[in-house]
């Protein structure tokens, strides 16, 4: 069920662009054009996840709407036009989200943003690091405020005890005094175990002491705030940090990922293969790595079309899912696939293969109005103790005699 968004603005024009940003981040959108519409509102419905509130309403313009708001339990964004530092002020000493002013079209894109994080993040987790209680408290509810999970920490051992028993914390906002292990030592320790792609690290210090900050970057740490911070720069920090790890993860996975099948590609076979080739051989499984082609594909996309080829790619990933998700399934390019996957004895994981090629070979994949039948031909080698590359070698050789042989079959490598 979309997740709902209420939001409170007098100008129509305005209430419909973040209406659409919403609906665009998949919100249901219910706007209120005033305060006495705001409380018809909320009279029936308080389910909202979050609100978008202007400050100046016609009948309420010193941002009572705000108070009214959050009285409901329903965190909100301030969009304001008013920018003097007491409002400013006034706005920031009530538990609103952020704060946004109405400057030009870049506070939509950030409004953007700060919707689409609300969502997502109470699936990151947070750890905070302070032996101030105080100031722990602090960092921990603005950070709650945007939804995050959050985990706290007196001092950098405890620190590091917190981060082994939670591996989903993806980052640790450190002050840089404490007893047991400072700051700067908790942020060394952690890169020693956590890179860059997978943890941010944020440090805080005091403004007396300057040189931190590049103490901090050189240990290790992504970024700085300098204490006292307003929360808008704490804000603006914390979400950059964390949209540079989710674009880090996003190249990743491109990069390890078919874009037509979604199937790891060849390079994450190649990363992945070595691992549970170790994995099987110490607990002593029986394995194969499988090399599969299909057959006469060329003349599937010269019969039916080069759609039509793309789809049987996908149904046969879909198959080798289903068939083989337990192990490990790539497509290494055009029509080629390759399997790794272990089983209870080499005349099992035969019949397993023999199985899925005989599947195939009956199976009628429906594209438009077209029905395609094909074949595949697979190549195997067995519990092999060769380098991987050697392995794939193998299994390559046995795949064209295969071919060779009629295609349609299976051919072990050390059979040859
Ligand atoms: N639709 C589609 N076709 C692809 C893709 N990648 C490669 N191909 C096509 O796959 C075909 C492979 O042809 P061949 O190497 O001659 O092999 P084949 O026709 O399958 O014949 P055998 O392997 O000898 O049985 C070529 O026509 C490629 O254009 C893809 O992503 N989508």
């Amino acid at each position: 069920m979309a997740e709902k968004l209420l939001v409170v603005e007098d100008s129509k024009a305005i209430a419909r662009v973040i209406q659409k940003i919403g609906e665009s981040l998949n919100y249901e959108v219910t706007v209120a054009g005033s305060m006495a519409e705001l409380k018809d509102i909320l009279e029936d419905n308080v389910d909202f996840f979050v609100a978008t509130i202007d400050y100046s309403l016609p009948d309420a313009p010193n941002g009572e709407a705000i108070e009214y708001v959050l009285s409901h339990h329903i965190p909100g964004v301030v969009m304001t036009g008013v920018m003097d530092d007491v409002t400013r002020q006034k706005i920031l000493a009530q538990p609103v989200i952020d704060y946004i002013p109405k400057e030009n079209g870049q506070a939509y894109m950030y409004l953007k943003r700060i919707l689409y994080w609300q969502r997502k993040n109470n699936k990151i987790s947070v750890l905070v690091v302070d032996d101030s209680r105080s100031a722990r408290l602090h960092i921990a509810d603005l950070l709650k405020r945007r939804n995050f999970t959050v985990h706290i920490a007196e001092n950098g051992i405890e620190a590091l005890e917190v981060l082994e028993k939670h591996p989903s914390i993806k980052m640790v906002v450190t002050d840089l005094e404490m007893p047991e292990m400072d700051g700067i030592e908790l942020t060394n320790e952690i890169r020693r175990r956590f890179n860059r792609d997978l943890l941010a690290i944020i440090g805080v210090s005091g403004a007396e002491y300057g040189s931190n900050t590049a103490r901090f970057i050189k240990n290790g740490a992504d970024d700085f705030l300098r204490k006292p911070f307003c929360p808008e720069e704490f804000y603006c920090r914390i979400t950059q940090n964390i949209e540079n790890l989710a674009n880090i993860e996003q190249i990743q996975k491109v990069a390890f990922t078919d874009y037509l099948t979604e199937l790891p590609n060849r390079r994450a076979f190649f990363q992945q293969a070595e691992g549970c080739i170790t994995r099987y051989r110490s607990k002593q499984a029986e394995f194969c790595l499988v090399m599969m082609d299909i057959d006469f594909f060329k003349k599937v996309n010269d019969t039916y079309g080069h759609n039509a080829g793309d789809h049987v790619l996908k149904m046969l990933a879909l198959y080798l899912r289903k068939h083989f998700g337990t192990g490990l399934i790539a497509r290494l390019g055009g029509e080629e696939f390759a399997v790794l996957i272990e089983g209870q004895s080499k005349q099992q994981l035969c019949a397993k293969l023999n199985d899925f090629r005989k599947e195939i070979s009956e199976k009628t994949i429906t594209y438009e109005k077209d029905a395609i039948n094909f074949t595949i031909s697979i190549g195997v080698v067995f519990n092999s103790t060769e380098l991987l590359a050697k392995q794939m070698s193998l299994a390559d050789e046995a795949l064209y005699f295969a071919k060779e042989n009629g295609r349609n079959q299976i051919k072990v490598a050390d059979t040859l």
